[in-house]
């Protein structure tokens, strides 16, 4: 884990006016790109718009509300002027331009996971742990995209009756490894389409026809990967239950951008699938896709493009005689809810403040 340097202080110039002037630090970037789909699609209030990637990207322009917008190389001194900065150019950068945006007078919305576990810097999903905004120092961290994915079915789920225990399997779009893994998995379809062979180049193994672990690095001690340790960790300090057992496995799976995961919660006392749907239903970010006739669930490709989070599948566990436990399914678009959306969404209340 990564963690600020020095305690970051509140400091006045960062009560974000009602029409801010926005920072993308990796606008190019798959995220960065849809960070800019989000902002036009939810008409976000913009004094101006600054768009920042690696100096590889310097000259070059990006579209935003039927203009070409110029993308300028990160510095230092890039956060002039900046009420709210996106950070979503990995850790490393987060880790190493977030404190001068904050200095230079921005708040920052970071999607790394630098400073995720950081008790100083909220992490947030709006639809569970929206209060926690209000507290920050001048970061707020977006959380991993599972995490997110799981979180807003899950935390309604609590919050009614209780969970007790989750376990859960994912799978996983090449999104969630950026817009290169996107391009091997379309490149290496294609190739395997033909008849070609392909090597890999972003992801470890063969993408096309086949699907492997999570390409996050495996802990010798525990069996677990990077992406694993963080669903649980994450999920734990969003939904504010710090010993919740969790067990986990990631898995990529050839879809580009939504992720799916088949979750069993046990609940404290016996629940019904019924009460688990009545529960979903007017559940926040979540809509409900259970048609058990037409054998029609959540689908990665229902999924993308849509803000909410997809469930159904809804029906008891029979591993669990006792009553207590119930599977369901989930889907949600990476891209948007499990990153750029949520991200917009957490700029969108620093605006109410
Ligand atoms: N739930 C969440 O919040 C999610 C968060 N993420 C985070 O977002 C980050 C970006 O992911 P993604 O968009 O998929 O990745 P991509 O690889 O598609 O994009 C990376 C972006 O970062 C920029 N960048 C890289 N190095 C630098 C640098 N030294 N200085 C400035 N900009 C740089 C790139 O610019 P250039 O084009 O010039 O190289 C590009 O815009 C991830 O590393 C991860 O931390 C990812 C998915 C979900
Ligand atoms: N790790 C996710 C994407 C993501 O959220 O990454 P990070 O936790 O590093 O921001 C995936 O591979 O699909």
């Amino acid at each position: 884990m990564l963690t600020l340097e020095e305690p970051l202080q509140a400091a006045p110039h960062q009560v974000v006016p009602a029409t801010p002037t926005v920072a993308i630090v990796g606008a190019t970037g798959a995220v960065g790109v849809e960070l800019l789909h989000c902002l036009e699609a939810r008409n976000f209030p913009l004094a101006g718009l600054k768009l920042l990637a690696s100096p590889r990207s310097a000259g070059r322009t990006l579209r935003f509300r039927n203009q070409e917008l110029p993308v300028e190389a990160l510095d230092e001194a890039s956060f002039e002027g900046v009420n709210v900065a996106l950070f979503s150019a990995g850790s490393g950068v987060s880790k190493r331009y977030a404190a001068a945006a904050v200095k230079a007078g921005a708040v920052v919305v970071d999607n790394s996971s630098a400073f995720r576990m950081d008790p100083d810097v909220p992490l947030v999903v709006p639809e569970v742990n929206g209060a926690a905004i209000a507290s920050h120092r001048g970061i707020i961290a977006n959380p991993n995209c599972v995490a997110i994915i799981a979180t807003v079915p899950l935390w309604p789920l609590h919050q009614r009756h209780r969970i007790r225990r989750v376990t859960a399997a994912t799978y996983q779009a090449a999104s969630g490894a950026g817009a290169a893994a996107m391009e091997e998995l379309r490149e290496s379809t294609a190739a395997a389409l033909r008849g070609e062979a392909f090597t890999p180049r972003v992801l470890p193994h063969p993408y096309a026809f086949n699907l492997f672990s999570h390409n996050a690095e495996v802990d010798p001690e525990s069996g677990y990967n990077g992406e694993e340790l963080k669903v649980i960790a994450e999920t734990r300090r969003i939904m504010d239950v710090p010993a919740l057992p969790i067990g986990i496995t990631c898995v990529r799976v050839p879809v580009l951008r939504a992720h799916a995961i088949a979750l069993t919660v046990e609940f404290e006392a016996p629940v019904t699938p019924e009460e688990v749907r009545a529960t979903l239903a007017g559940a926040p970010g979540v809509r409900l896709v259970d048609d058990r006739a037409a054998n029609h669930f959540p689908m990665p490709s229902e999924a993308t493009g849509q803000g909410d989070v997809l469930a159904g599948r809804i029906r008891p566990d029979l591993g669990d005689p006792s009553g207590r436990s119930v599977a369901l399914f989930v889907a949600g678009d990476q891209l948007l809810k499990g990153a750029a959306l949520n991200a917009v969404q957490i700029a969108e209340q620093l605006l109410r403040r």
